[in-house]
């Protein structure tokens, strides 16, 4: 990736190949129409690049300056032809709806006294050119990117747009994302990749979105391509805990075309289940006249040769007294042999690594996305896996325990750490096990070692992250994220 950009490049590029297309169209058409064809499209091109971002920065700017610096969100977005710039919109109309002042700006249009003002800031960037940066943030990177300033106080969250099909994939997202940090900026989720305008990975930025503004019912941009599959199996793993309840669920796949369970489904270790809830009584959202409900998201903790879908859930309860609209769906309402709205999404971003050793480190329901890495390891012959993970009380909160003692006696873990906080006095959490095992850890990583990280953002990924950087240095730590050994599955 050449840094800082060539400029202009990319945009004579990607406004050639728009020319391009309506040029092949035009050949068939009258000779009038491939005329007004061709100026459609570069009139089109020229508005979803220049002039409608253009105009919709002075509206934004205008409408924000009742809105302080420190509540509103600051959306910086980097686009090329334009696709980056309406998913910042459909973002600040998402905060909108959900009652939060926001701003878009390009990067250009972002300064140092800006982001100082700032506390949270999404950025919405795509990558042209070979991994280049687009160039509306082609001043960003000449004039901020060389500056060593200060971002402690800023919370990021960081939309990659990319396509697989270039070498320097999300090039630039993963840039900002590595400056940022670098730079003290805390994340407010993890930054999603978006290939090609991936439905699904959009979704899973509005997921984020509605953490953020605390409006989790909003309707998703597009709806899940379901398939229809069947609630087998419920049951409470915590009954009596401190924590709220967590159950483990079993479904079965929809019938295939010959009638038996559909074994052309498949999924891999370290992906995402999207469910769609239905209206219940006891939920939020109920009644026929209910509105389209929002997807939610559940790392699969089984793999396909377990013959059914595994999930761990844990039920939220509201302070007006209601359920979480999925998790109160899936572990209450839901009845067995019921069909259950699913789909898979597939998570690049946390398939296992060919390492082989892989340290496993996760909290709570967490423990779903690593126990399929398990099983994934376990079938493919690989022992050397440790896992460090951590919940409330032995007694009460040791989810899948068979599974896991069944694992160590038969030497597929030969490193194991338990942190239950509350059996002792003094709390002790999965951060505590690593710092204390930090020779350990060294020596693995030495050896080749992939770490994954599986759990909630808040509290726990935050504090393995600082411990891994402080036992590991930040040079390492880039190093491992770079080779694809460092992977997160965080919420
Ligand atoms: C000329 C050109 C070059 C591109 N180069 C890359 C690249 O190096 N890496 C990448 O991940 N995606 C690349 N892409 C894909 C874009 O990032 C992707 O299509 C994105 O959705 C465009 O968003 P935008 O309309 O906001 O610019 C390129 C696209 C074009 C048209």
């Amino acid at each position: 990736m050449k840094f800082p950009k060539q400029l202009f490049s990319a945009g004579r590029l990607s406004l050639a190949s728009g020319v391009a297309g309506a040029l092949a169209l035009s050949q068939a058409a009258p000779r009038p129409l491939s005329v007004a064809l061709i100026a459609g499209s570069y009139l089109s091109l020229c508005w979803a690049s220049w002039i409608s971002p253009w105009l919709a920065e002075r509206r934004q700017q205008h409408s924000s300056d009742a809105a302080g610096h420190e509540e509103r969100i600051l959306i910086g977005y980097a686009s090329q032809t334009g696709f980056a710039f309406s998913l910042a919109q459909k973002t600040a109309e998402h905060l909108q709806q959900a009652g939060l002042p926001s701003q878009i700006l390009s990067l250009n249009q972002l300064t140092p006294a800006l982001l100082q003002q700032t506390r949270r800031l999404l950025l919405i960037v795509s990558t042209t050119g070979e991994g280049d940066a687009p160039d509306n943030a082609d001043q960003f990177c000449r004039k901020l990117l060389p500056q060593q300033l200060d971002l402690q106080h800023l919370q990021i969250g960081l939309l990659a747009l990319g396509d697989r099909h270039y070498s320097h994939y999300c090039a630039f997202g993963h840039q900002l994302a590595h400056w940022f940090a670098h730079r003290g900026a805390t994340p407010l989720c993890d930054l999603i990749e978006v290939d090609n305008g991936d439905e699904a990975a959009l979704r899973h930025w509005q997921h984020y979105l509605g953490q953020l503004s605390g409006h989790t019912e909003l309707a998703d941009w597009s709806t899940p391509d379901y398939q229809h599959w069947t609630l087998q199996q419920r049951q409470c793993l915590n009954p009596d805990s401190q924590g709220s309840p967590v159950f483990h669920l079993r479904l079965t796949p929809p019938a295939g075309e010959d009638g038996e369970a559909g074994d052309t489904i498949g999924w891999k270790a370290g992906d995402i289940a999207e469910i769609g809830p239905q209206p219940a009584p006891g939920l939020a959202i109920s009644g026929a006249d209910a509105p389209p409900l929002p997807h939610r998201e559940y790392s699969i903790s089984s793999l396909p040769g377990d013959g059914g879908l595994e999930l761990l859930v844990r039920q939220l309860q509201k302070d007006d007294g209601s359920l979480g609209l999925g998790s109160g769906w899936l572990t209450a309402y839901a009845e067995i042999g019921q069909t259950i709205q699913l789909r898979i999404r597939s998570n690049p971003q946390f398939h296992t690594p060919g390492a082989e050793r892989l340290i496993l480190i996760g909290n709570g329901t967490g423990l779903a996305g690593l126990r399929a890495h398990l099983k994934q390891r376990v079938a493919t012959g690989q022992r050397q896996n440790w896992l460090i993970f951590g919940e409330r009380q032995r007694s009460k909160d040791f989810f899948h325990q068979s599974d896991i003692l069944d694992w160590q006696a038969q030497g597929w873990l030969p490193e194991l750490d338990l942190c239950f906080s509350r059996d002792q006095a003094e709390r002790r959490y999965v951060q505590h096990a690593l710092r204390e095992r930090a020779a350990l850890l060294a020596d693995w990583m030495e050896q080749g070692a992939a770490i994954l990280v599986c759990g909630s953002l808040q509290g726990m990924a935050g504090e393995v992250h600082q411990t891994l950087l402080d036992v590991l240095g930040e040079d390492q730590l880039d190093q491992l994220s770079d080779q694809g050994r460092y992977l997160r599955d965080v919420y």
